[in-house]
């Protein structure tokens, strides 16, 4: 029986974030290895006109899930979902439901952030700063606590080029952020958001920074871990390859490629594409929690969760698996054929801006136009387009983290818990997980039919036959507008043409001889 599993039975568990990519894999990984826990409390808001109840419920029928409901059939009643708002100061949860979680909980999971790299900074600094600090003081009150565990990034300091485990200072302190945020208004804070921000590239990495101060300064006594996964992918090998279910990371822009939307994109082939599975990323979170409740290190210890300094993936090679997964596996109803660059020069990329971006889209809108309908590609383009810059940043360097204390972790796990619990990244094959990794896109996020592969092929031939026309009949105008205008050009022209007539003359001579 594996340690780690045998440690969570019976444990009341609370996670935060439990309705995101990261958060539903760990609850199903609890639910399908340790069945007997006690309860899983999350802390959730109503979204989208569902209710709490009725997110629970969508989350817990879908797919993500079925495995873990053969192992624990009654995760409907192990489930607690309790109303909560983290952006609100006291995190609207009422008193009755504060009460439970203080007198109960075990073990804390805080998933919770927002991960958008343009947020504002007030919501920003709510979510992902202050919001810590209250879960902290929660966890403070909490006497059966026996671990909290925070899950930052492995970008939270991606200004430096080597990062170790270690809490970096931030060079404002994160009290005076949170404070200054109380009463500033939102156009000071746009004004001075590049100059707390400095050498971070987005409010998002520089809030996850701030949030791990206040980790360090207000985990008090408690039991703290952090864990820094880099880029989280879709999983690896549990509960099943491919799963994915939203556009973050690398997922977004292999749908725009696989759509034919993305044909180039400004990004260093050689530039190490540190994404790391989510199923890993969990198998280690989980180690973390039973590592640090039951060895009860002295000092915070982080966890660097990346891929890169053991078994790294370039995003040129990265690329060019996902484009030669598309001639396997395309796309339905594609834009283009799928076919892209990675380039790292900034005249070339601006180049093909306007030719295979901003140029198949209007030329489609003006068709769409024509045809009495309302043109929507250039909208499309300009979105994605500035998606892909807000991305940029992190596909045109490389980094190396160390990861001496999630070795070290590594080599305290039984044989049992390392099979079980396997975030050994050194056993990826990243060929065939980028493959699985497409497959899953077009299945769960995409929601496509594998059935449709063959007339998706069909709609590929097409478009080719209609780029090779269009691309003819380019040529043959320029040509034509060349010989009527140049004296030079039709110079060249005649003498190709006689040259190429004297050539096959030459070769037309001796074999009428021979006859
Ligand atoms: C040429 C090709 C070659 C080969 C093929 C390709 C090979 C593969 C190469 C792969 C290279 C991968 C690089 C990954 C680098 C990740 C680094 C992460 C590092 C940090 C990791 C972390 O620790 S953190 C977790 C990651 N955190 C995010 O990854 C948030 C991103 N996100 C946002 O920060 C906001 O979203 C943002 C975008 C600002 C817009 O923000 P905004 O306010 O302008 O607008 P919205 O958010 O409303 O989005 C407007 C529309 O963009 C859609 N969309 C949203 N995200 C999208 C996305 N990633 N890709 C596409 N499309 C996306 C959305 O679905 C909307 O579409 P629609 O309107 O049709 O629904
Ligand atoms: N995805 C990635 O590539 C990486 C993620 N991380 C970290 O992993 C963690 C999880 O990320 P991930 O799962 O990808 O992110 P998601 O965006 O998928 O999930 C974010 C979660 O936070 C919840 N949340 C956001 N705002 C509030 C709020 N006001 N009140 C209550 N809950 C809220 C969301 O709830 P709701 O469903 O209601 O919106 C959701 O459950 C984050 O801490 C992130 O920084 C680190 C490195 C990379």
């Amino acid at each position: 029986m594996s340690t780690i599993a045998a440690f969570y039975g019976g444990k009341s568990i609370l996670i935060t974030g439990a309705t995101g990519f990261l958060g539903k894999v760990l609850m199903e990984k609890l639910f399908r290895t340790s069945p007997d826990l006690k309860v899983i409390y999350i802390l959730v808001r109503p979204k989208a006109g569902q209710t709490l109840q009725q997110r629970v419920v969508q989350i817990l029928n879908s797919k993500l899930f079925e495995k873990a409901k053969e192992v624990c059939p009654n995760v409907h009643e192990k489930i607690r979902a309790v109303y909560a708002d983290l952006n609100q100061n006291d995190l609207a949860i009422s008193k009755g439901d504060m009460q439970e979680l203080l007198s109960c909980t075990n073990i804390v999971f805080h998933c919770a952030a927002t991960v958008r790299f343009n947020d504002h900074l007030r919501h920003a600094v709510q979510l992902n700063v202050t919001a810590t600090q209250k879960l902290l003081l929660m966890a403070s009150q909490m006497p059966k606590l026996e671990a909290f565990i925070h899950i930052s990034t492995a970008f939270s300091n991606c200004n430096l080029k080597h990062i170790d485990e270690v809490i970096y200072p931030c060079p404002v302190e994160p009290k005076k952020i949170i404070d200054s945020m109380e009463w500033l208004d939102d156009a000071i804070i746009d004004e001075i958001t590049p100059k707390l921000i400095g050498d971070q590239p987005n409010t998002y990495t520089y809030t996850k920074a701030l949030g791990e101060m206040v980790v360090q300064q207000e985990g008090g006594n408690l039991n703290v871990a952090i864990v820094r996964p880099s880029i989280v992918g879709a999983t690896w090998q549990e509960p099943f390859p491919g799963w994915v279910d939203n556009l973050n990371g690398p997922s977004g822009l292999i749908i725009a490629t696989g759509k034919g939307f993305l044909r180039a994109l400004r990004a260093t082939p050689m530039a190490v594409a540190d994404v790391i599975p989510v199923d890993i990323v969990v198998n280690l979170t989980l180690a973390v929690g039973w590592y640090t409740a039951v060895q009860r290190p002295k000092s915070t210890l982080i966890y660097h969760c990346t891929s890169g300094n053991l078994n790294p993936c370039y995003w040129g090679k990265m690329g060019f698996q996902v484009l030669a997964t598309f001639e396997k596996i395309p796309f339905e109803r594609a834009f283009r054929r799928p076919n892209a660059d990675l380039t790292s020069n900034t005249f070339t990329t601006q180049y093909w801006n306007a030719v295979s971006h901003w140029a198949p889209a209007i030329i489609y809108d003006f068709y769409l136009r024509l045809t009495g309908r309302k043109p929507r590609m250039t909208k499309l383009m300009n979105r994605l387009l500035r998606t892909v810059s807000m991305l940029e940043y992190f596909i045109n360097r490389s980094w190396e983290w160390s990861t001496c204390n999630t070795e070290m972790l590594m080599s305290k796990l039984s044989p049992e818990d390392q099979r079980v619990f396997n975030f050994d990244v050194r056993q990826l094959n990243w060929l065939e997980y980028i493959e699985n990794y497409v497959l899953g896109i077009k299945k769960y996020l995409l929601k496509e039919d594998m059935a449709g592969i063959p007339e998706a092929k069909q709609h590929l031939k097409r478009l080719r036959n209609i780029h090779y026309l269009f691309n003819t009949a380019l040529f043959l105008i320029a040509w034509r507008l060349l010989m009527a205008r140049s004296q030079m050009a039709r110079n060249v022209w005649f003498f190709i043409v006689s040259f190429c007539y004297k050539f096959l003359s030459y070769f037309r001579a001796p074999r009428t001889l021979k006859i």
